[in-house]
């Protein structure tokens, strides 16, 4: 296993031990929270698990966790998931792998959120890692113009990037389209996030902000706590 791995491993490992029988937890996406998902599942715990994306719910599943849906549980106790950059004051960038619509549905469901991650994911300023936004697939070019405007007010002056896979656009759980934008800096991550709120067809992006409760990182040295 990689050094990057075994961070991203001992991370998930260490955020499983926050569950307790009884609790409703939230079940992030990518290959860090698959992490979490495994050592959750491997404590054997009376837990309901509401999942951030087809892909984790069909890995819990097959693990034998109890899944339900958002909302058909009472509040969410905890949720563990990974994240693409952890900025100051644990502000994020997250949607790496598309998954952020129902990521910040289920975090901003949820009394604790804990995010997990390997420490290469640590930066002093947000935006090295291309921040995806979730696009409405009808008319997303022309929403591709507005974004660039939105960004522009906002001292940025990239044009977003429509994710593609295999010659054709990368489609969300929900049926939408992914813009990446190659941000370089985000000095001001609050202004951006109300800007790209601003345009029609924007659904949601990838700034998490004052969500994140505790940070798990692993390193070199073994996993540190980061607080906001
Ligand atoms: O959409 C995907 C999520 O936000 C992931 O949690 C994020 O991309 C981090 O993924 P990974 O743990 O695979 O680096």
């Amino acid at each position: 296993m990689s050094d990057v791995d075994a961070q991203k491993r001992a991370s998930g490992e260490a955020a499983a031990e926050l569950a307790e029988s009884g609790m409703v937890v939230g079940l992030g996406t990518g290959s860090t929270a698959a992490w979490f998902v495994k050592a959750l599942a491997a404590r054997k715990l009376d837990v309901t698990c509401v999942c951030t994306s087809v892909a984790t719910a069909d890995l819990a599943a097959g693990l034998g966790l109890r899944i339900a849906e958002l909302g058909e549980t009472r509040e969410i106790d905890l949720t563990v998931d990974g994240a693409d950059e952890i900025g100051p004051g644990l502000s994020l960038i997250k949607g790496g792998g598309a998954a952020l619509l129902r990521e910040k549905l289920v975090w901003e469901a949820s009394k604790r959120c804990v995010v997990i991650a390997d420490a290469a994911k640590q930066v002093p300023l947000l935006g090295k890692f291309p921040l995806p936004i979730e696009v409405v697939a009808f008319g997303h070019k022309t929403t591709q113009l507005r974004l660039c405007d939105a960004l522009a007010e906002c001292d940025i002056g990239v044009a977003p990037r429509l994710r593609m896979k295999d010659g054709a656009p990368v489609l969300t759980d929900g049926g939408n389209v992914i813009y990446d934008a190659a941000c370089g800096r985000i000095e001001d991550p609050a202004a951006l996030a109300a800007a790209l709120k601003s345009v029609t067809g924007v659904v949601d992006h990838g700034l998490f902000l004052d969500l994140a409760d505790l940070a798990l990182v692993g390193t070199v040295d073994g996993v540190i706590r980061l607080e906001p």
